[in-house]
C-alpha cells in the first residue's frame, strides 16, 4: 500500500531523515517510535506529502505521492496532528463537515448529501449532543474526538496520526486508540501513528519502526523492537520489560536509582 524507498530530508544542512526505506501493508497498524528529535514527525510529514523528500520515493498504490493532486491525495490520506483544530469560532458539526472538502465542488457542495455520514460519525464518537457547541467550550478529550470526526468524514484509505493521545488521560487514551482500531477493522483502513508511549504502541501496532537520530534502527513486531538491548541503546535508559498479562505484548516499567522509602504509619 505504502512504499518508502531511500527517503532523506535535511533542514538547514542538518540531516533529519537519512535513507529510510520501509513498506506498510493495507489494513496494517504501523507505529513510528523513537526519542525526542529522532525525526518521527518529519518522517510522517514526508509520508503524507506535507513535506517533500530530498531523495528517494514515496508511493501509495505504486504511484508517487507528488503526482496526486491535493484533493485526490486528501481522498487517500488524512492526517490527525496535535492541535490540528481551528482555534475558535467553529461548532463541532462545522469542524466535522470540514473533513468533506476533497469531495466538494467550488461552491462547497457535493453530489451526494453527506448528512447520514456526518450524523453517523457524531453518534459513533459520542459528540452528537455537543454538535452545536463551539470548540473552545470543549474539554481536551472532546476536542480530540472532534478532530478524529473530521478525519473520519474525509473517508481516507490511510490515516496518519501524530501523537494522537498527547494531553489525554489514560481512559481517554484508550478510548481514542479503540475508536481508531474499530474504524480500521471496519473498513481495512491503513494506520501509521507516531507514538511516544511505547506501551500503547506495543498494544495497538502490528509493527513498529524504531528511529534514532534520523536513521532507521529496525522494523518489526513489538516483541522484536521493545527489548532491553534496543531500548537502552536508543533511549539511553534501562527499563524493566514485562509481558502484558492479558495481551502478551511487551510493556515497559521505568526504573529509578532512587532508594524506595517506606512510609511509617
Ligand atoms: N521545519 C523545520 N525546520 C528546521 N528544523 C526542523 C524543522 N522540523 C523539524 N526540525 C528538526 O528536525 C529534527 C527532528 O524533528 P522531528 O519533529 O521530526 O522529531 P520528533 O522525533 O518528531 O521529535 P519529538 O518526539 O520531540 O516530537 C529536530 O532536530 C528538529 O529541530
Amino acid at each position: 500500500m505504502i512504499q518508502v524507498k531511500l527517503v532523506s530530508k535535511s533542514y538547514d544542512s542538518s540531516h533529519v531523515i537519512q535513507n529510510i526505506s520501509f513498506h506498510v501493508k493495507k489494513g496494517e497498524s504501523f507505529g513510528i517510535i523513537g526519542p525526542n528529535g529522532s525525526g518521527k514527525s518529519t518522517l510522517l510529514k514526508l509520508c503524507s506529502g506535507i513535506e517533500k523528500a530530498e531523495g528517494g520515493t514515496i508511493q501509495f498504490a505504486n504511484k508517487e505521492i507528488h503526482t496526486y493532486s491535493r484533493k485526490h491525495l486528501a481522498k487517500w490520506v488524512a492526517v490527525l496532528q496535535q492541535e490540528a483544530l481551528p482555534p475558535v469560532g467553529f461548532s463541532v458539526r462545522e469542524v466535522v463537515e470540514m473533513g468533506r472538502y476533497p469531495y466538494q465542488n467550488w461552491m462547497g457542495t457535493e453530489e451526494k448529501d453527506p448528512e447520514h455520514l456526518i450524523v453517523d460519525i457524531l453518534e459513533k464518537l459520542e459528540i452528537k449532543a455537543l454538535q452545536n457547541r463551539s470548540l473552545e467550550q470543549l474539554s481536551g478529550g472532546e476536542r480530540q474526538r472532534v478532530a478524529l470526526g473530521k478525519v473520519m468524514a474525509q473517508q481516507p484509505q490511510i490515516l496518519m496520526l501524530d501523537e494522537p493521545t498527547t494531553y489525554l488521560d489514560i481512559g481517554h487514551q484508550l478510548q481514542m486508540m479503540e475508536y481508531i482500531r474499530e474504524w480500521q477493522q471496519q473498513i481495512g483502513l491503513t494506520v501509521i501513528s507516531v507514538l511516544h508511549d511505547l506501551n500503547l504502541a506495543a498494544m495497538y501496532c502490528d509493527r513498529l519502526l524504531l528511529l534514532h537520530e534520523g536513521r532507521l534502527v529496525k522494523v518489526g513486531t513489538a516483541a522484536e523492537i521493545i527489548n532491553q538491548e534496543l531500548i537502552s541503546q536508543v533511549y539511553g535508559t534501562e527499563p524493566t520489560i514485562i509481558s502484558h498479562p492479558q495481551l502478551k505484548v511487551p510493556q515497559i516499567l521505568l526504573n529509578s536509582d532512587r532508594v524506595p522509602t517506606t512510609v511509617n504509619e
